[in-house]
């Protein structure tokens, strides 16, 4: 397996694939990696004769008063973890390699960087986008793999590679859950014994939301439902729980015609943690 600091080494590695007639893939992360990052790396294997990860805690997706500085890190393990995965070229640049120190272009999807998480953590999806187009030009990849558990990323980034005619595929991947329902999550150890304990409520409550979306119920009852099953746990504070067009993330009232996503945020002491479902109401397969 290579490991690239730099953007002209990984154009290397990736130049010779090229030369082989070999298509691409790219996963990126932001590291500490666990079974849902490996999740996409086989998915990226399966389907891609060379495939190369990114691990870069990108700090302009965090706020300033975000958890950068805390954010975990073990490059060593990580790339133990990738080199028995078969990845064929890890690209692991430091900020400055990243950025230019005078650099002032921006990516931004209008609408969807401003709802939803983008409400809760503004300029992350600008931040999102703007470092996944530059690793695209970098690496130039024929497809990419994101996880399902970010959603509201992946929509974003499925709406910027349609508007900037990017000629990258883009594949969604289900989240991986630990035993008890969990989302696996990086930021998972940084949650007390009692926290992690109390956290699985998310996906019960997604439970709920797709048995009552089943009975054909108003959006309003389903969303209810979730309220009623995170708020009569303890320890969970709920910042948002939203019910979208599952595809374009527009709003949705009554009783709803097509898939839907929930989405939930809930913080656990200070660690932020989000899920998601897609859900089928009743008779809409
Ligand atoms: N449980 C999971 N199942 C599938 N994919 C996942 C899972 N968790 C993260 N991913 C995906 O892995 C990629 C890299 O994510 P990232 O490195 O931020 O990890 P993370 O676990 O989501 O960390 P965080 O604590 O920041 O949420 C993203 O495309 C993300 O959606
Ligand atoms: C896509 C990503 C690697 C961009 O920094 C990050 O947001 C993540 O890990 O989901
Ligand atoms: N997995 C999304 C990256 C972040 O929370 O910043």
């Amino acid at each position: 397996m290579q490991t690239a600091e730099t953007k002209a080494d990984i154009r290397a590695a990736v130049a010779e694939y090229r030369r082989a007639g070999e298509s691409v893939a790219l996963v990126p992360t932001m590291g500490y990696l666990h079974e849902g990052h490996l999740s996409l790396v086989r998915a990226a294997r399966a389907a891609n004769d060379r495939t190369v990860v990114s691990i870069f805690v990108n700090p302009t997706q965090f706020g300033p008063r975000e958890d950068l500085a805390t954010y975990p890190r073990d490059i060593e393990r990580d790339l133990d973890l990738l080199r028995r995965e078969g990845v064929d070229a890890v690209f692991l640049p430091s900020v400055d390699e990243m950025y230019h120190p005078d650099r002032q272009t921006i990516v931004e999807t209008t609408r969807l960087s401003r709802v939803l998480m983008g409400r809760l953590r503004p300029g992350h999806y600008r931040g999102v986008a703007t470092v996944v187009t530059k690793l695209f030009n970098i690496v130039q990849p024929d497809a990419a793999y994101f996880g399902e558990k970010d959603y509201q990323q992946l929509c974003v980034i499925r709406a910027m590679v349609r508007d900037l005619d990017s000629p990258v595929a883009v594949h969604g991947v289900p989240t991986v859950r630990e035993a008890d329902g969990l989302a696996m999550s990086s930021r998972n150890v940084r949650l007390s014994a009692e926290d992690r304990a109390a956290a699985p409520v998310l996906n019960a409550s997604l439970d709920a939301a797709e048995r009552i979306a089943a009975t054909g119920a108003r959006v309003s009852d389903i969303k209810a439902a979730v309220r009623g099953e995170i708020d009569s746990a303890p320890r969970a504070g709920l910042q948002s729980v939203d019910i979208r067009d599952a595809q374009t993330l527009a709003p949705v009232q009554g009783v709803p015609s097509g898939p839907l996503v929930v989405l939930l945020a809930a913080r656990f002491g200070d660690v932020l943690l989000i899920d998601q479902r897609v859900v089928t109401p009743k008779g809409k397969t």
